[in-house]
């Protein structure tokens, strides 16, 4: 694959390996990583209780803010293991990066449960 910034690599366009490693990816960190495994599996129960009740706007709020919440877990995923890979030892500068990364994630948690919650409420007061 070529690289955008540096135009080192094959200049091919392959989306079919594009969409094979986001499932990698997404494959690895539900397996390895419980705070992604239990946030994916609350949002698709919630996700299709409201397509099954046919609320689609709520359908569209518990995406979005699911999407949020992978997102951010998923890069500090990410930057935690670069992080760690360049870094064995304590460094002043990779605490920062780590509690920066974290600091992403802990807002996209409030949302996302914010959301979660008022979502719940909701979808049984439909019932
Ligand atoms: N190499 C390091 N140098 C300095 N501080 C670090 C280092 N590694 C971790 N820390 C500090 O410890 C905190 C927790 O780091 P850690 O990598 O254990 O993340 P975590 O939140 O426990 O990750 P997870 O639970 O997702 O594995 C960081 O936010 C940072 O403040």
């Amino acid at each position: 694959m070529r690289n955008k910034f540096t135009g080192v690599g094959g200049t091919r366009y392959r989306p079919v390996r594009k969409v094979k490693v986001v499932f990698s990816g997404l494959r690895f960190a539900v397996r390895h990583d419980f705070a992604v495994a239990y946030k994916l599996v609350v949002s698709v129960v919630l996700v299709a209780g409201a397509a099954a009740l046919q609320q689609w706007v709520d359908f569209v709020v518990i995406l979005l803010a699911t999407g949020l919440v992978l997102t951010a877990e998923l890069l500090n995923s990410a930057l935690e293991a670069l992080c760690d890979h360049v870094e064995t030892g304590h460094h002043e500068q990779i605490g920062i990066v780590k509690d920066v990364a974290a600091a992403a994630v802990g807002i996209s948690i409030i949302v996302w449960v914010a959301t979660i919650t008022f979502e719940c409420v909701r979808l049984v007061s439909v019932l």
